[in-house]
């Protein structure tokens, strides 16, 4: 069975983090493994408490991990700040990691910090560079643009060239917070390609941009390539979203299940 890590902060609600990366392996029936980067206490509805854990213990789960296990890919989400940004760059070198999907989280849904404003620059300099994959939403492209506006599909394309002097990854921009649209756009090598997806009317967004993440890093483990990755784990989101759970008064959260329950 291949094996896939993730590097990411729990949501108590399970809706996001840790959690939706562990039921989206299972969906994929890969073996999943988890390092935990802070502890959030969340719901539906917001953020209200985070514990953000040392870099020791960080390092320590993943030294522990990946001293005794292979790992065909790793998801990386919440870091919450700049050391254990350097910690995770460190041991990725050192452990050579590969088929790396790097989800920049920055804000929850509901509004919440979940990157402390000075880990931008080591998120960009340390981590970028060693990801095959990243997948920021239009806020996080436009934060790590140096506040590039990206409003549109047209502003999309326009940032795909800026991102290409910053790193060599394949980067996957992610239209769910586009108006009437829910395309993505992936860049890699010197090609582009457009994932098309209707918007679909609901609430239920809560963890959407960690399930896609998860879903691209086991089908890379699975042996696909990065175009096929993003098309399949594309087909399971929208799928987890249109079968979405009303879980909670606030932004529920996606189905994982609804390939198997019907
Ligand atoms: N209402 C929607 N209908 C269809 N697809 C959606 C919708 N909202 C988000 N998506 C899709 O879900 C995936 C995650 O995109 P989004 O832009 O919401 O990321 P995100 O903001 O990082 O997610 P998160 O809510 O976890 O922070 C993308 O493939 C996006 O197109
Ligand atoms: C632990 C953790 N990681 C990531 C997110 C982002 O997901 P969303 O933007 O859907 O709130 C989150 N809310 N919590």
């Amino acid at each position: 069975m291949k094996k896939v890590l993730t590097i990411a902060g729990s949501d108590s609600s399970g809706g996001a983090g840790i959690q939706a990366d562990l039921k989206t392996f299972c969906a994929h029936k890969v073996y999943g493994m988890s390092i935990i980067t802070a502890v959030t206490a969340q719901n539906t509805l917001g953020v209200s408490h985070i514990e953000t854990l040392s870099s020791l213990s960080v390092r320590k789960q993943i030294e522990a991990v990946a001293e005794d296990i292979d790992i065909d890919a790793v998801k990386i989400g919440m870091l919450s700040n700049a050391e254990i940004i350097l910690t995770v760059a460190e041991l990725i070198k050192r452990y050579k990691f590969k088929n790396i999907v790097l989800d920049p989280v920055m804000i929850s849904t509901t509004g919440f910090d979940l990157l402390e404003k000075d880990a931008k620059e080591a998120l960009i300099q340390e981590l970028l560079p060693l990801a095959d994959v990243i997948t920021p939403n239009l806020h996080e492209a436009s934060a790590i643009l140096d506040g590039l506006e990206i409003k549109s599909k047209d502003d999309m394309e326009k940032s795909v060239h800026a991102f290409r002097k910053l790193t060599s990854s394949a980067v996957l921009i992610k239209g769910g917070h586009l108006v009437d649209d829910a395309a993505d756009l992936l860049a890699y090598e010197d090609k582009f390609r457009w994932y098309d997806a209707p918007k679909i009317n609901t609430n239920n967004t809560h963890g959407t941009g960690c399930t896609l993440s998860s879903a691209i890093a086991s089908n890379l483990a699975l042996g696909l390539s990065v175009e096929q990755a993003v098309f399949d784990a594309k087909e399971y989101i929208t799928g987890a979203i249109r079968n979405s759970l009303d879980i909670g008064s606030g932004n529920g959260p996606t189905n994982h299940l609804y390939r198997l329950i019907r």
